[in-house]
C-alpha cells in the first residue's frame, strides 16, 4: 500500500489554549489535491497551523511520509518536506522576484521549476516584488513554497482578494503541482472551484470532520455543502432567508456564505 504523503490520526489542535480542532483523521496522497472546506471559523486555518507547527497539537499524530512530525519545530517540519502557503502571506516587497525565491530555496528546490510554472515571473525576475500585481505576488508566494522541494504543500486561501480571472489562473497551477508528485492540501473560499481542482475533500464543521470523500460527490451540490457547512434541517425551498451558497458556486464570482442543512446531528 502507498504511504500517504501526509497522514493525520485523531488530531486535536488548540488556539490560545482553547481546543479548536477535535479528533481529525485524514490523509493526503502524493500527486493528488486534497481539499479542506468549511464555513468561516470552522477551524481550517487552525488545522493547517497545527500541521505546520504554528498552533499547538494537543493530541494525535501527524505523519509526513510515514514519520511523525507533530513534536517537531516548525522549521524542522519544513525541512522534512512540508511547504505552507499561509493565508494572506506576502512577498519581500523590496527584493526582486528572484531574490524572493533565493531566500526561500533549500534542498533540491529549483527556481527553473517555478519559472516554468509561472512564465509571468520569469519575465519579471529582476523586478522588485512590490511592483507586481496581486496575482503575481501570490505566484511568488507559491514559488517560495515550491523552491523548498516540498513533498506536501498546504495552501490556505490563495484566492483572497484576487480577481476571478486571476483565481482561475492560480487554480490551474494547483493541478500542475500535483502532477509533479506533490501532495497538495487546499483550503479555498470558492468551494466549487476547489472541488473542480481537487481529488478528495474533507469538510470541517466546529473543528471536526463531517465529510470525507471524493470531490465528485460534492461538486455542484450546493445544497449538500450547505448542510455540511452549517448543519440543520435539509433545505426544501430556496428563498430570501436561505442566503447564498457557502464559498460556493462554480466560479469565484459566486457568493461565499450561505444557508444550512446537516448530515451530522
Ligand atoms: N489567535 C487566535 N486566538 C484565539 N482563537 C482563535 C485564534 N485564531 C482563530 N481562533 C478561533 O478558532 C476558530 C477557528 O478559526 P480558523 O481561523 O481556524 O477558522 P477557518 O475555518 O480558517 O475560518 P476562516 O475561513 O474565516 O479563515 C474560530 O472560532 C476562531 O475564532
Amino acid at each position: 500500500m502507498t504511504v500517504p504523503a501526509l497522514a493525520l490520526e485523531g488530531v486535536g489542535v488548540d488556539r490560545a489554549e482553547v481546543p479548536v480542532i477535535h479528533d481529525v483523521t485524514l490523509d493526503a496522497a502524493p500527486g493528488a489535491v486534497t481539499v479542506i472546506l468549511g464555513a468561516n471559523g470552522a477551524g481550517k486555518t487552525t488545522l493547517m497551523d497545527g500541521i505546520a507547527g504554528l498552533a499547538k497539537v494537543r493530541s494525535g499524530t501527524i505523519r509526513l511520509d510515514g514519520t511523525p512530525i507533530e513534536k517537531l519545530a516548525t522549521f524542522r517540519r519544513a525541512r522534512a518536506g512540508l511547504g505552507y502557503v499561509e493565508q494572506a502571506r506576502t512577498t519581500f516587497r523590496t527584493l526582486t522576484v528572484e531574490q524572493n525565491l533565493l531566500v526561500s530555496q533549500s534542498g533540491d528546490g529549483d527556481l527553473g521549476t517555478v519559472y516554468k510554472l509561472f512564465p509571468e515571473l520569469d519575465k519579471r525576475r529582476n523586478l522588485q516584488a512590490g511592483y507586481l500585481s496581486g496575482g503575481e505576488q501570490q505566484m511568488v508566494v507559491l514559488g517560495r513554497a515550491l523552491v523548498t522541494a516540498p513533498k506536501v504543500v498546504l495552501i490556505d486561501e490563495m484566492s483572497l482578494g484576487l480577481a476571478p480571472l486571476v483565481v482561475r489562473r492560480l487554480m490551474t497551477t494547483v493541478g500542475e503541482l500535483a502532477s509533479m508528485g506533490i501532495a497538495v492540501v487546499l483550503i479555498e473560499q470558492f468551494a466549487n472551484l476547489a472541488l473542480a481542482a481537487g481529488d478528495h475533500a474533507h469538510v470541517l464543521r466546529k473543528g471536526g470532520v463531517v465529510f470525507s470523500g471524493p470531490c465528485s460527490e460534492l461538486r455542484g451540490d450546493d445544497e449538500r455543502l450547505h448542510r455540511l457547512y452549517f448543519g440543520g434541517p435539509p433545505l426544501t425551498t430556496p428563498g430570501p432567508s436561505t442566503g447564498p451558497v457557502p464559498g460556493g458556486g462554480a466560479t469565484p464570482d459566486a457568493p461565499r456564505n450561505g444557508p444550512q442543512e446537516s448530515e451530522r446531528p
